[in-house]
């Protein structure tokens, strides 16, 4: 740490322009953009510069989920493999790019361990909110796994955006004297995340999921049109003292703080809508910044299956890709076409179910059409080749369609079975308990009940 009437002149002595940031990164370095909104903006650029001009090589670039509206430079200005390659964590539509490029590969992981997996990173490239007077510069709306790139970096350089929100919350410092170059950005807007209006089928499962929230329950809500169409209809309802703790921060708790419905009155962390990375529209990052009620903290914490457990009435709402008659969870894939990751789909699984009065909800449209019109079912009697069990059986409470809501714990495979083939689309039934029959999941007796 330094003498507070050192700062001003070290702040000077750090910073460098992004060329010269980009210049400490050399040929085989590991360098991590880190996660959310993290991932800088003109000392990318000035990366992708420096690895054309000064021929390197062999540059890996890692994150988790980045939030971002444009592609990376490092990307899209260099050309193969050699150069700069990627890893994510998490599979977005970002992510998937590059893949499809051949140029980014997956890391599987629990979201909640995380900062515990990062190790020999050569340089941390953040951006940042400004620093104050004490030294410290905010990490912004991701205090996620940033503890552990930081630790397992040997070199930190820290990219300021004016723009980027003041996040309150555990660890969301990071002093200057643990930085070692500062760029002062071109202020580049936040990433938006549009919101994406709820379909007919979404509304429909909100409208089976809404009845089931009680007053008093804390929410994990997760990205996407259904979460939002169960935010809105929460927030129309007269359902009362709801509080947050969520992995990602979305626009819908916004809707639902206007409202009236979140007090806080959780028995952990009173008061706090934990999260711990955000993204979605300018009136989200409106709402985080330097706001005391919006709590961020690292995902060690906010997604630990005994942290959430130990909040009653826990709420947690996600959704999938398919899922089988055993009740398998995939949200990873379709078929061996990668999509996305297993982010904290399990953690909330788990950690909600154990809550008192806590219910764990993964919600998916019964059918998909495909390209030629076809409808497919998406409860399935096996998954099929290369699908990825995200949620495992024995994890799964509550998988609710446009058809209504089935309710695997504690039921045997043919209860199971049944309660699924109940709430597929009707014109799959007959099809699946001819698969049950044959899986030896189906009895004479089940057939009865619908
Ligand atoms: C950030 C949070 O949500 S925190 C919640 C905890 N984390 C998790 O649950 C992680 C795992 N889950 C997820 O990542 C998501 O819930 C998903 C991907 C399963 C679904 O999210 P959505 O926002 O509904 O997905 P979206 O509609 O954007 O589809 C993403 C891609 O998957 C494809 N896809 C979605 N469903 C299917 C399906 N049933 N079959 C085939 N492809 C599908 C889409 O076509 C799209 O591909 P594209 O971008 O190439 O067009
Ligand atoms: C990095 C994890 C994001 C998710 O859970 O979706």
């Amino acid at each position: 740490m330094y003498k507070l009437s050192q700062i001003a002149e070290e702040y000077q002595k750090k910073l460098v322009t992004p060329a010269q940031a980009a210049a400490v990164v050399k040929s085989g370095d590991r360098v991590s953009y880190g996660l959310g909104c993290s991932a800088p903006y003109d000392t990318d650029k000035a990366l992708a510069d420096h690895i054309n001009n000064d021929g390197l090589k062999g540059i890996e670039i890692v994150n988790a989920t980045i939030v971002k509206n444009e592609d990376y430079f490092t990307f899209t200005e260099t050309e193969s493999n050699d150069q700069v390659r990627f890893m994510s964590g998490h599979f977005n539509a970002f992510d998937r790019k590059m893949n499809k490029a051949g140029r980014c590969w997956f890391m599987p992981l629990l979201f909640n361990e995380l900062p515990k997996y990062w190790e020999d990173i050569d340089v941390a490239i953040l951006q940042v909110h400004e620093m104050d007077k004490w030294g410290n510069f905010n990490l912004g709306p991701q205090v996620a796994d940033l503890r552990g790139v930081l630790r397992a970096s040997k070199k930190v350089i820290v990219e300021v955006n004016k723009n980027m929100p003041k996040a309150l919350g555990y660890e969301t410092e990071l002093n200057i004297a643990d930085v070692d170059y500062i760029v002062e950005g071109s202020n580049h807007p936040m990433p938006i995340i549009p919101n994406k209006p709820a379909t007919p089928v979404d509304e429909k499962i909100a409208d089976f999921v809404v009845p089931m929230i009680e007053n008093g329950s804390t929410l994990q809500l997760g990205i996407g049109g259904l979460p939002a169409a169960i935010g809105h209809k929460l927030a129309e309802s007269d359902i009362q003292d709801l509080s947050g703790h969520t992995e990602m921060l979305v626009d819908p708790y916004v809707e639902l703080y206007e409202a009236g419905k979140i007090t806080g009155n959780k028995n952990r962390d009173k008061g706090k809508i934990i999260y711990t990375f955000a993204g979605g529209t300018q009136r989200l990052y409106d709402f985080i910044d330097d706001n005391q009620i919006v709590f961020n903290a690292p995902v060690n914490y906010v997604n630990n299956i005994n942290v959430v457990a130990s909040i009653d009435k826990f709420v947690s709402i996600n959704s999938c890709i398919n899922l089988d008659l055993y009740g398998q969870v995939c949200a990873e894939s379709a078929g061996y076409r990668h999509i996305s990751g297993t982010g904290g789909a399990l953690d909330f699984a788990q950690g909600a179910y154990l809550s008192r009065g806590g219910k764990g909800f993964i919600c998916v449209h019964s059918t998909r059409t495909l390209k030629d019109g076809t409808k497919e079912s998406l409860i399935r009697p096996t998954l099929t080749p290369g699908s990825v069990v995200t949620t495992p059986r024995s994890a799964v409470h509550y998988i609710v369609t446009e058809y209504g809501v089935a309710l695997l714990k504690g039921k045997s495979t043919w209860q199971r079975a049944e309660a699924l083939i109940n709430i597929a689309a009707p014109e799959f039934r007959e099809e699946l308990i001819k698969e049950a029959e044959k899986m030896g999941i189906w009895t004479n007796t089940s057939k009865t009940s619908y």
